[in-house]
């Protein structure tokens, strides 16, 4: 039988070609540092500053995953295709099962030989012959290994389950306290596949009840449904008895802080070129996440975080185990401050808001925005940290908001965003915790002119958060 060589410019033979050419450069670079070629069925603490974490490296990886799954879509049966997506938040779930099982902090010492269920069952309630199969699941989607029958272990992919806490106690702690003292992801993941998903299994009735459909209003999000959240996902937080809740949400957003796969807030943003002593209001900064990062990294600001004053003691525990001298020294304050009201500080060299627009919807944005800039000086500045979004099709940049984003070209027939989802699945979230958004630059262009404030420059990569540094404008 005659064989047919595949055509370099059918899409197909095209995303063969950038998955063996990005391929290869991943490979090279594991070797120019003497690292084997990554497998996910490595448990091994993943490599974190070296040659394979360069940009040409990141490029590479974002091709060869872009490229990867638009081949799955261009080969993968529609129907089997469609039914997986469709069945996605099982693995959601799982996640939130294994998480709350403790079963990667009761996997690390045991290494490659693995753990039988039976054993990795004792640190929870969970029976071992439902927890196998939800850890199957995950196993099939790489996320732990299933090394004998029952028998599982860390991989790669399991790792970042990890909180770092010892199973044994963990399981003995209350679960209020699970995630206190950690680095916040498992919070993260809980917050995706707890909260998130409970709205987002509400939001196609909500988008069709004919009385939220075309409601911005918080109180009309998914949350109504999914979490019973009447006062919205904020009152829902702050209710009694929803204490888990609020600490895991809070930890969570200090987890928020890989979010950004990037050090694009502590090196690119430009802190640097503040004077000594300047004034930084960090405002809806949480218990100061985003802040200990800054301070670390630019100690000469003066930092003030403003957030609702019932974070105030998980602040406080915050920074006495991230940076005991921060509060004391008065190089950081933390002030209970509502956003929709007149802002205290007075003409700060620096207004940051990072992940709170995304929050709400363009209306109560500028309510948001509005005591913002009236504090401002002329000098001052308002940097902002949201995602970017990008339409999937190609665009020109047309426009002066649009040349203010660089973007690396797109090689064909990846799409425009290189299929990276991670702002549109935050968007979901959004839309179904509190009627907020995610926006794309002509959006923030029009929110931020509306607000009287003018986007000077903005930093930041493609599925990452951009910074957007602001002035005050008199339009
Ligand atoms: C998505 S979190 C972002 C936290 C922080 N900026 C970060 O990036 O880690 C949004 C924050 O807005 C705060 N927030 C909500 N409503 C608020 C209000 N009315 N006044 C002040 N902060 C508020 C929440 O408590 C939460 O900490």
């Amino acid at each position: 039988m005659a064989t047919r060589s595949t055509s370099p410019q059918s899409d197909f033979g095209q995303l063969l070609h950038l998955i063996n050419a990005s391929a290869n450069v991943i490979g090279e670079a594991y070797d120019a540092v003497g690292c084997p070629h990554p497998s996910s069925n490595d448990g091994s603490t993943p490599i974190s500053s070296d040659k394979t974490q360069q940009a040409g490296t990141q490029q590479a990886v974002i091709t060869l995953i872009a490229a990867c799954r638009q081949l799955i879509a261009s080969v993968m049966a529609p129907v089997p295709y469609a039914i997986e997506t469709s069945m996605s938040f099982q693995y959601s779930a799982a996640i939130r099962v294994a998480i709350e099982a403790h079963v990667a902090e009761a996997l690390r010492e045991v290494g490659d030989q693995g753990m039988h269920v039976n054993d990795i069952a004792k640190y929870s309630n969970i029976n071992p012959d439902k927890l196998a199969r939800i850890l199957r699941l995950l196993a099939t989607r790489h996320i732990f290994k299933e090394v004998s029958p029952n028998v599982f272990a860390n991989n790669r992919m399991s790792l970042p389950l990890d909180t770092g806490k010892d199973a044994e106690i963990f399981a003995k702690t209350d679960p209020n306290e699970w995630y206190e003292g950690t680095n916040g992801h498992a919070a993260y993941f809980v917050l995706c596949t707890d909260n998130a998903m409970k709205c987002g299994a509400h939001l196609a009735d909500t988008l069709q009840d004919p009385k939220t459909a075309n409601s911005y209003d918080p109180l009309d999000a998914a949350a109504a449904r999914g979490l019973n959240a009447e006062n919205g996902y904020w009152g829902f937080l702050n209710q009694e008895g929803h204490e888990r809740h609020l600490k895991t949400y809070n930890m969570a957003m200090v987890g928020s802080k890989s979010l950004a796969y990037d050090d694009t807030l502590c090196t690119r943003v430009g802190w640097e070129h503040f004077p000594r002593g300047s004034v930084c209001v960090d405002i809806g900064g949480g218990v100061g996440t985003q802040t200990s990062l800054i301070t670390k990294a630019h100690p000469h600001l003066k930092m003030i975080v403003q957030d609702q004053g019932v974070l105030q003691k998980q602040a406080e525990e915050y920074w006495a185990i991230t940076d005991v001298d921060a509060l004391p020294s008065g190089r950081v304050t933390w002030q209970a401050q509502d956003f929709f009201e007149p802002q205290p500080v007075k003409g700060a060299a620096v207004y940051f808001l990072r992940c709170v627009l995304h929050d709400w919807a363009d209306e109560d944005a500028l309510r948001i925005l509005q005591p913002v800039r009236d504090a401002c000086s002329a000098d001052s500045k308002v940097i902002i940290g949201e995602m970017l979004m990008s339409f999937a099709c190609p665009t020109s940049p047309d426009d002066e908001a649009r040349r203010l984003v660089r973007r690396p070209a797109i090689p064909q027939p990846l799409l425009n965003n290189m299929g990276i989802r991670g702002g549109y699945l935050s968007d979901a979230a959004m839309l179904g915790l509190h009627n907020g958004q995610e926006r794309t630059i002509d959006q923030w262009h029009a929110l931020l002119k509306r607000a009287h404030l003018k986007i000077d420059r903005i930093v930041g990569d493609e599925g990452t958060l951009h910074y957007f540094s602001c002035s005050p404008s008199e339009e």
